[in-house]
């Protein structure tokens, strides 16, 4: 049975007295102290471990190098033996190849045949390249003097036997499945996936596909979700739709609690008469309406159902998404065991004029071109084509801004957020 650690306190998302427009990073804040790793541990061979998250430190086994051995092919002996000007060393009978080293011992003065990544037979410290030797008739010769230990690699230069080679919590890449391997591990410490469920909400919503009447629309949020989860490396429960009907989405919300360890929905999320989200979070009675200084994505409805967190994104498509990006990924890093994720900005020149009010951080549909950055010409929260146009965000901070074209703005690529 994977280790089941204890449900979330049932304040995680509450608001300290008083508080109406939540900034930002003080929502952020609140997400980061709050929550805590909801995932069970298991141990995967190797090859399934990427994309996971440690739940453990990966200790080297063995070193990288084991042993001391030869970077090149070319020809090693004892640096003390050599000196200045032309060397001419006889060479040993034999010779250290990777996997088949020397057994004997080459005696100061001689040297022998070495071959990339052969362990330094004893009595050799040292190694020329092939490319800098003159070989004879069981001689070899080349120019001194030779720096001693060059072209070799000691052992455990790159992590000792003993080192923390990789920390629990990281998200394993394939070069770290190269650094476990070489460290001597073959299977790792993981934690369980973290489990998301999805579900959209709303009586005009309808399936992609499907006939769609008069003041209907085609479920945007879900099918874009769904797949922003996955590459964050979560695995994605699919949970539908569900009209504006308080029964059937207490049912769903039931069986998304059940199967998943975390639940976005999207739509319902303000205070309306059709807010069924908000509305069923706050009966349950841990439900925070966050409004949130944040354009656009305001509106975030966060609470518990049945001890699993609900994070209840507004349904304008660009906000759902923004709301993900900027709140929801680094919530479920959190409960994933791999920790809060700050995303990683650069600053470049603005190709775009915007003009705005202190009191609210704005994410806005950008691109780099030409080493600036363009923004998408609507700031429109239903522009879907929006979304998929840009690479990226520029995010403008909670005060007033007036960008010309030049002046430096922070642009944060889809990448850095892990899409
Ligand atoms: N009186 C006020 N009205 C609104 C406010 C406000 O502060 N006061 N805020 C606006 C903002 S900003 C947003 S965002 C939305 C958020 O409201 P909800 O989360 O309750 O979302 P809905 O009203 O259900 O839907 C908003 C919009 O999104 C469309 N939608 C919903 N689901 C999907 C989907 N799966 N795929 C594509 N599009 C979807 C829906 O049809 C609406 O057009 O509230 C504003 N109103
Ligand atoms: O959250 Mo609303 O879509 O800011 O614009």
């Amino acid at each position: 049975m994977p280790l089941k650690p204890p449900p979330l306190k049932n304040d995680c998302f509450a608001l300290p007295p008083g508080v109406d427009w939540t900034p930002v990073d003080q929502a952020l804040a609140m997400l980061r102290d709050r929550l805590h790793p909801v995932v069970g541990q298991e141990t995967v061979p190797l090859q399934q471990a990427a994309g996971r998250v440690l739940a453990a430190d990966v200790v080297a086994t063995r070193s990288n190098p084991p042993q001391p051995n030869t970077a090149v092919d070319g020809y090693g002996f004892a640096a003390s033996a050599t000196g200045e000007g032309d060397q001419v060393l006889p060479l040993v009978v034999g010779r250290s190849a990777a996997g088949v080293p020397f057994d004997g011992v080459v005696p100061a003065g001689h040297a022998i045949r070495v071959l990339t990544g052969a362990a330094l037979p004893k009595g050799v410290d040292t190694v020329v390249l092939d490319e800098d030797c003159a070989v004879g008739e069981g001689v070899v010769a080349f120019r001194g003097p030779v720096k001693p230990g060059a072209n070799t690699r000691r052992a455990g230069e790159d992590v000792a036997e003993g080192d923390v080679a990789l920390p629990a919590g990281r998200m394993l890449t394939p070069a770290d499945l190269a650094l476990a391997s070489a460290v001597g591990l073959a299977k790792l410490p993981v934690y369980e996936r973290l489990r998301v469920a999805v579900l959209s909400t709303g009586d005009e919503v309808v399936e992609p596909g499907a006939k769609a009447g008069p003041g209907q629309i085609f479920d945007a949020n879900r099918p874009m979700l769904l797949a922003m989860i996955e590459r964050f490396g979560f695995q994605a429960i699919d949970m539908g739709r569900v009209p504006d009907d308080r029964a059937a989405l207490r049912d769903r919300l039931d069986r998304a609690a059940s199967v998943a360890h975390l639940v976005l929905t999207s739509g319902g999320a303000s205070a309306g008469d059709e807010d069924h989200v908000s509305a069923l979070l706050r009966e349950a009675g841990a439900m925070q309406e966050w409004r949130i200084a944040l354009k656009p994505g305001r509106p975030l409805a966060l609470g518990l159902w049945q001890g699993v967190p609900v994070f209840g994104l507004p349904g304008n498509p660009v906000a759902a998404f923004t709301c993900t990006l900027v709140f929801a990924r680094p919530a479920m890093g959190v409960l994933s065991g791999s920790g809060w994720a700050e995303p990683l900005g650069f600053t470049v020149p603005a190709a775009f004029t915007k003009r705005k009010k202190p009191g609210r951080r704005e994410y806005l549909r950008a691109r780099i071109r030409d080493g600036r950055a363009e923004v998408f010409r609507s700031e429109g929260s239903g522009r879907v084509s929006g979304l998929s146009w840009a690479e990226g965000l520029v995010e403008i901070g909670d005060g007033a801004a007036q960008i010309e074209p030049g002046d430096l703005v922070r642009y944060i690529p889809f990448g850095s957020f892990g899409l």
